[in-house]
């Protein structure tokens, strides 16, 4: 095996690759250097992953096969990318990882089972078959929460109703370290995950829980900062197009009854009882349920709601004081 440095070994990157800021050495494994020798490219393995990615419908092909092929080498996208500016070669039993991924992506897995791995602000979550894969825009529902617990002194206490991979908690645990934080899920086949994330962070202000949301922690009732939920909430006929979600993310993570609210409406009045007064309740939700979050929050007495928009300037949080 050959190790290629970014700091000049054998050879430097392009500076688009290396990046303004100065950094560690970084080591590049590539099992041959020379495109002859291996009988394929990096560029050419990515070309036709991402053809074949293409032909069955993935949307953005090219990235996946980049992330795909980055997964196998060890490699982030960028290290990837500069891989094929360098016309990299790749070795035959690479080359053969690598086609059996696409292949599982192909089949339309979702691009974080077939690597095992989902980022969530700065945290890598482990993920797979019974969990939910945790999505970008839940990153603002948990920037939320920490905001609020980074506000409170002393040792301020946090719950998760849901907590799937754990990403929420995890991000709430990790960015507050003062805090307590409680990771509450209930389903037999997503808590395995919660728990491998949460031994894997060895972080020693967060405790996993199996319960369900609507009766779990009785005895933290009225000690609570933040409760953060992102809970399933798909109207039961709306059921998602993409394949990744419809097949392979579990039904208990994703449909919330008739209108989708059903499980708000529970965690809205447990949280209700779990916060402190002054204390913050977040809940995900679709774009277009803010009114119906809203009705129910205040229904269950909760004051100052508000709703916060993601990146694409849809309404997907909302908040509420106690
Ligand atoms: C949309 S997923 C969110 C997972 C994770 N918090 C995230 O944001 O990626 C909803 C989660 O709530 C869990 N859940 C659904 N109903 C529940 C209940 N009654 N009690 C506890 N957890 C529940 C599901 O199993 C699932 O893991």
């Amino acid at each position: 095996m050959v190790l290629l440095h970014s700091c000049g070994v054998r050879g430097r990157l392009p500076a688009y690759a290396r990046g303004s800021r100065p950094g560690p050495c970084v080591t590049f494994p590539f099992v041959n250097t020379s495109r002859e020798a291996a009988g394929t490219g990096v560029r050419s393995a990515l070309e036709r992953g991402a053809a074949r990615l293409a032909a069955a419908g993935i949307p953005d092909p090219m990235v996946d096969a980049e992330l795909l092929l980055g997964h196998v080498l060890g490699l982030g996208r960028g290290a990837v990318q500069a891989a094929v500016v360098m016309d990299r070669g790749l070795g035959d039993e690479d080359a053969a990882r690598f086609a059996g991924l696409v292949e599982r992506r192909m089949r339309r897995e979702p691009l974080q089972h077939v690597t095992g791995v989902a980022y969530f602000r700065s945290l890598a979550l482990a993920v797979g078959p019974g969990v939910f894969v945790p999505r970008p825009e839940t990153e603002l529902l948990a920037g939320l929460a920490v905001d609020h617990l980074l506000g409170v002194p002393g040792q301020p206490v946090a719950v998760d109703l849901g907590s799937g991979s754990g990403a929420i908690a995890l991000a709430m645990a990790s960015e507050a370290p003062h805090a307590r934080v409680f990771a509450v899920e209930y389903s037999p086949a997503a808590y395995p995950w919660t728990l491998r994330n949460a031994r894997a962070a060895a972080l020693p202000n967060l405790r996993t829980v199996f319960d369900d949301l609507g009766r779990a922690l009785p005895e933290l009732d009225g000690r609570v900062d933040v409760v953060a939920s992102n809970p399933p909430y798909v109207p039961r006929a709306a059921v998602p197009h993409d394949p990744e979600v419809r097949l392979h993310d579990p039904e208990a993570a994703l449909y919330g009854g008739e209108d989708g609210l059903d499980a708000v409406r529970v965690l809205a009045v447990r949280a209700a009882r779990l916060v402190r007064p002054g204390g913050l309740v977040a809940i995900e939700h679709g774009e277009e349920q803010s009114a119906g979050v809203r009705a129910v929050l205040e229904g269950a007495g909760w004051h100052a709601v508000a709703h916060h928009r993601d990146l694409t300037g849809r309404d997907r949080v909302t908040t509420a004081l106690r």
